[in-house]
Order: structure tokens, then C-alpha cells, then sequence
């Protein structure tokens, strides 16, 4: 703990492999001690997920997965936001070709980041609303900083959140907590967030929330990998079949959602409003 502590806030150049250069948009640490990846979402100013965001996340757990990692925090580099969620301007507009190209790339990344046989925390360190929630709930822990915002709240912006995103939350807080959130479209402070059990912790600061990211990991990297990447995986395979066997469907339901005018004129009213702020 001490050497991987060490080598984060020094930065010891021999112990961390850093693969920024690969791609700007994920910057990924990998300690050479322990093996446990540090994913950092880099797209300014608040991580909205794009195709392109998506395309580095993907590349980069497929490449943790090539490397047999041991373990992966995903955290941002935004000071204010872990994740604004989906980029409202992939959606606003978009041609046919672009909104499915889009959808399926989402898609592509969740699974992988769903099915990680190896542990997975989110470091949250800012606000985390829709899709940037929906990553956080696709970790297996959770740690916040105080003082933000996390929840899916599609229905706030007259959208619906999609099956599996709503899956992946019921999972976590339970059918009843869940369907309210849900409807609601709902918020949740860090505080409330721990209250409920959509988060696991609270940290004080990000030094702490880095801290407590690696603990958890150590304490799972220290169990049997396969039996725990066994039952991992079992806990969320009825959640990923349902859209890996219906891939197609959920494609064409985006579709049909997001070319709505009514849609169409909800994501126009919310992206003049975040303009005007
Ligand atoms: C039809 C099927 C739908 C499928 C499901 C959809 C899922 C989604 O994820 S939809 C996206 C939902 N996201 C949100 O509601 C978050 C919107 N953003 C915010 O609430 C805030 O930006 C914040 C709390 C995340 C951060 O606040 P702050 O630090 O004050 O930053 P600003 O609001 O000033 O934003 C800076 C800059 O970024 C632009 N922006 C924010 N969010 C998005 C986004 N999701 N997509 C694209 N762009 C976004 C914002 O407009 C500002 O732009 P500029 O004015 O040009 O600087």
C-alpha cells in the first residue's frame, strides 16, 4: 500500500506506465507494482461521452483486458464533473447514420465496462447525471466526493432512460427506490446518494477518494480471481444478455426516440439552457 501510495503522489516515473499518449481523451496510469490501472476521462470541460470519449474508453478496457488487469479505477480529470453524461450534441440533429453509429458505440462500451472480470471502482469525483451515472453504476463500487450531484435524470430533460440503464440502477438500489428515482427523473446530493445505496462511501477530498479507491481494490485483489470474477459476472449476466441479445432492438428504440420532435425540441430547450448559464 505504501509503495503504490508512494509512487501516486510522487510520481515515481519507474513504477507507473502512463499511455496518455495513445489517446488524449483517457488518460491511463498503470502501476507496475500492483498492476491497477488508473482511468482518467479527459475530454474538457465536463466529459460529455461522444462517440469519440466512448471510442478511447472502449480501446482502453479492451486493452486492460489484453494486459489481464487486476484492477481499474475510473475517475475524471474535470474539477467539477466525473461525467456529464451522454453528449447532448450527438443526439440534437444528428443524421441516421451518425445517431447509429453513436448508439452502438455506447453500447460497445458498456459491455465492456459491465462485464470486467477484474474489480472496477468509480473514484466520483463531481457531478455524475444520466450516462455519467450510468458509468459509475456499471463499477462495483462507488466512492463520492461531497457536495455533487449523481442520478439518471432523463426524465427531467423529457427523455427516457433506456431499459439497461434503468437495469443497471434497480440492481443497485432496488425496485421500489428505483422506479421512484426513475419517474422522477431524480438528483440525488453525494449524501443522499449514500443514504439510498446508490454510492458506497463518502470521501473528504480526491486524495481520499484515490485512497479509498485502492483500498477496495486491495481488499478484492486479494481474494481467489476466478471464483470472484465467477460470481461477478453471474450477478450481471441477465442484465447484459438482455441487451446483448437485443442489441438491434434497442438501436431502433433510440432511433425512434431521439428523431421525435418532441424530443428533438426537449434537447434543443435543454442545451440553450446549459448555454445561458
Ligand atoms: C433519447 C434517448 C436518450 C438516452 C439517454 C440519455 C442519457 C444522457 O446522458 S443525456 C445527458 C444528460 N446530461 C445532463 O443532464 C447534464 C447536463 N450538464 C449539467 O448539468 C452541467 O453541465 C454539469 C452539472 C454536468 C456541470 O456543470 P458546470 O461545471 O457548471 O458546467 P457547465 O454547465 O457550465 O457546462 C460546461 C459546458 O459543457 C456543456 N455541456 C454540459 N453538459 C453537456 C452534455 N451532456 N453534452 C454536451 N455538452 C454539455 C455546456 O453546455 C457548457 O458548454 P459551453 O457553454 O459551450 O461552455
Amino acid at each position: 500500500m505504501f509503495v503504490l501510495r508512494q509512487c501516486l503522489t510522487l510520481g515515481t516515473k519507474s513504477s507507473i506506465r502512463n499511455f496518455s499518449a495513445t489517446t488524449n481523451l483517457v488518460n491511463l496510469t498503470i502501476n507496475e507494482d500492483t498492476g491497477v490501472a488508473i482511468m482518467e476521462l479527459n475530454k474538457p470541460p465536463v466529459n460529455s461521452l461522444n462517440y469519440e470519449l466512448l471510442e478511447a474508453m472502449h480501446r482502453t478496457l479492451v486493452k486492460l483486458e489484453n494486459e489481464k488487469c487486476p484492477g481499474m479505477i475510473l475517475t475524471s480529470s474535470s474539477r467539477s464533473t466525473f461525467s456529464a453524461g451522454l453528449d447532448l450534441l450527438e443526439m440534437y440533429k444528428p443524421t441516421v447514420d451518425k445517431a447509429r453509429r453513436f448508439w452502438s458505440m455506447l453500447q460497445n462500451t458498456w459491455i465492456k465496462l459491465y462485464s470486467t472480470p477484474y474489480p472496477t471502482v468509480a473514484a466520483i469525483n463531481g457531478h455524475s447525471p444520466a450516462g455519467g451515472c450510468l458509468l459509475a453504476m456499471s463499477c462495483e463500487h462507488r466512492i463520492m466526493v461531497p457536495d455533487k450531484m449523481i442520478g439518471l435524470n432523463e426524465t427531467q430533460l423529457g427523455i427516457v432512460a433506456p431499459q439497461w440503464f434503468q437495469d443497471c440502477m434497480r440492481n443497485i438500489i432496488g425496485e421500489r427506490q428505483a422506479e421512484k428515482a426513475l419517474i422522477a427523473g431524480r438528483m440525488f446530493t453525494s449524501e443522499e446518494a449514500l443514504k439510498i445505496g446508490l454510492v458506497d462511501e463518502l470521501a473528504t477530498d480526491k486524495e481520499d477518494l484515490m485512497q479509498k479507491a485502492h483500498d477496495f481494490l486491495d481488499e478484492q485483489m486479494g481474494l481467489p480471481p476466478l471464483a470472484r470474477s465467477v460470481v461477478k459476472v453471474g450477478f450481471r449476466k441477465d442484465t447484459l444478455s438482455k441487451l446483448i441479445n437485443g442489441r438491434e432492438a434497442d438501436i431502433k428504440m433510440f432511433l425512434d426516440n431521439v428523431f421525435q420532435p418532441k424530443v428533438q425540441e426537449s434537447l434543443e430547450n435543454y442545451i440553450q439552457m446549459l448555454k445561458k448559464k
